[in-house]
Order: C-alpha cells, then structure tokens, then sequence
C-alpha cells in the first residue's frame, strides 16, 4: 500500500517541475557532465563539453532527455569547474532539463567565462533570459504547437538576444513549421538572431524540412541532431 498522500504526490510533482529558484548558493542539482561533439546549434560539429542540470518545467511530448527531470546530484559549482578544468575542453554548454531554473547556473557561467571558456547556454525560451551574462552564447528554443508547450513560450525574451545568438525551432509536422514561420514574421526574428530549424528526431524528415526552407526563401539553418546519427551521447 502507497503511503503518499495525493497532497504530497501534488507537492513532488511540483518540485520536479520546479519553479525558478531565487536562492542563491554554491551547487547545482547536476544530471550527468560529459564530453561529445556538440550535435546542434552553429557549433555543431564541434567537441564541446556537456553540463546537463535537472529538473524541467516543461513536459514537450517529443524530449529526448526525459531522465534529467529527476533526481540529479547536489554538486558544488567549484567541483563543477574541477571537473571541466579536467577535460579540458574550452567550450561548454549548458543545458539541462532546464538549466534557467537554478539561481546559481548564472554564477556558473559567468565564473566560465571569467576563466577563458566559450560558454553556450540551450534553454526552452520558457524563463526570463535576461539575467544572462552577455558573454555567454543563447541557443533558445521557441516551442512550436506539437510540443504541447506552445503558450509556454516567453516572447518578451526576444528583445534580450544578440545578433550572434541563436533561436531554435524544433519541428514535428508542416503545422509546425507554418507556425515557425508565422513566428518570425511577427517578431522579425531573422533581425535579431540566427534562426535554426530542426526536425523532432526520427519523426519528421530532415530531406522534407529541408526542401520547406529551401521553398520559404529564407535565411534559416538546417540543424540535425548529429550526435545521433553519430550514436554518440
Ligand atoms: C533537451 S533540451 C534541454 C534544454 C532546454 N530545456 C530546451 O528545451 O532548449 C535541448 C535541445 O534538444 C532539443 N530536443 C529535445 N528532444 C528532441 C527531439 N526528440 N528531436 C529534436 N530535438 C530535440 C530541444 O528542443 C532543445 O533544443
Ligand atoms: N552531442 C550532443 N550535442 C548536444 N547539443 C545540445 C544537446 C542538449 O541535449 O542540449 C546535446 C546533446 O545531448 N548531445
Ligand atoms: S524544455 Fe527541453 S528538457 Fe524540458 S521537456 Fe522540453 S525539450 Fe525536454
Ligand atoms: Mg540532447
């Protein structure tokens, strides 16, 4: 017999979920750190060292990383650094679960970037980003109808981009993508930052999305999710 109450059931829930948290202290909740080619975004191609933090406040129906959402271990942000230095490769990104929901990630990498690091941040677009170090590189999702996270979407973020930052769409149908362009219509988005779409992985096809952009006459990077096609983390 369960001994959770549905009170305490609801009350775990939300701590998975999390909210932003405004404490500031010394760790993270840390899923896993580990070094790869980057598989996405402008640096793709690249080796690039991965600090994936847990927890998500989002659910989009296609994530690839649904076992960030739990658990992950309290690190100290200078254990952290410990182990970075010890790979030592000098671009990092962070990612998550969503990395925005933990107050200290912004300590993290500003602490990377005083030390020399190229630092990349991929975030769902659901969280203010502009408490974010303006060294740091954005890799920001908007969330398209098939993710389910639609009206998730913080479009007040957009005016806190850098041109050299990127803005992702990820794609499941043409529904999708109608609505992707639609978006950056509205928000002149191919102003303000570099647009890359990309197919949900083993749901849309990469030739198909390829030949929308081609026919939308747009400045809009293909992006593939290498690492898997590479059968790497
Ligand atoms: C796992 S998320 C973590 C960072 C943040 N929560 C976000 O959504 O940007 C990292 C990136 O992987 C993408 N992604 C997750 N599952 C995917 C899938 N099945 N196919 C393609 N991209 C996916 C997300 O859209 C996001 O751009
Ligand atoms: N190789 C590799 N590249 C990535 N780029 C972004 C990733 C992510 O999960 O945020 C990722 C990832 O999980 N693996
Ligand atoms: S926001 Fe990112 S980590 Fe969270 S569910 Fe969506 S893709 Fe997964
Ligand atoms: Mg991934």
């Amino acid at each position: 017999m369960s001994l959770t109450t549905p009170a305490q059931r609801a009350a775990d829930i939300a701590q998975e979920r999390g909210t932003p948290e405004r404490e500031e202290r010394s760790w993270l909740r840390l899923t896993e750190i580990f070094f790869s080619i980057q598989g996405e975004s402008s640096f793709a191609g690249m080796p690039c060292t991965f600090v994936r933090l847990s927890r998500c406040n989002l659910r989009c129906t296609w994530c690839d990383t649904t076992y960030s959402f739990k658990g992950g271990e309290r690190t100290e942000i200078d254990d952290i650094i410990s182990r970075l230095d010890a790979i030592g490769c000098k671009v990092v990104e962070i990612t998550g679960g969503e990395p925005l929901l933990q107050r200290p990630v912004h300590t993290l990498m500003s602490r990377l970037c005083d030390l020399g690091y190229t630092v990349l941040i991929e975030t769902s677009g659901s969280l203010d980003i502009a408490p974010i170090d303006e060294r740091v590189h954005i890799i920001m999702d908007l969330k398209a109808p098939g993710s389910g996270e639609v009206d998730k979407n913080l479009f007040a973020n957009i005016e806190h981009l850098k041109p050299t930052d990127e803005v992702k769409f990820v794609l499941l149908n043409r529904e999708d993508f109608d609505w992707a362009i639609a978006t950056i219509e509205e928000h002149q988005l191919l102003d303000r930052a570099q647009i890359i779409f990309s197919p949900v992985h083993g749901e849309l096809s990469g030739h198909e999305l390829a030949n929308w952009i081609l026919e939308s006459g747009k400045s809009i990077r293909l992006g593939l999710q290498i690492h898997k096609f590479l059968d790497v983390e």
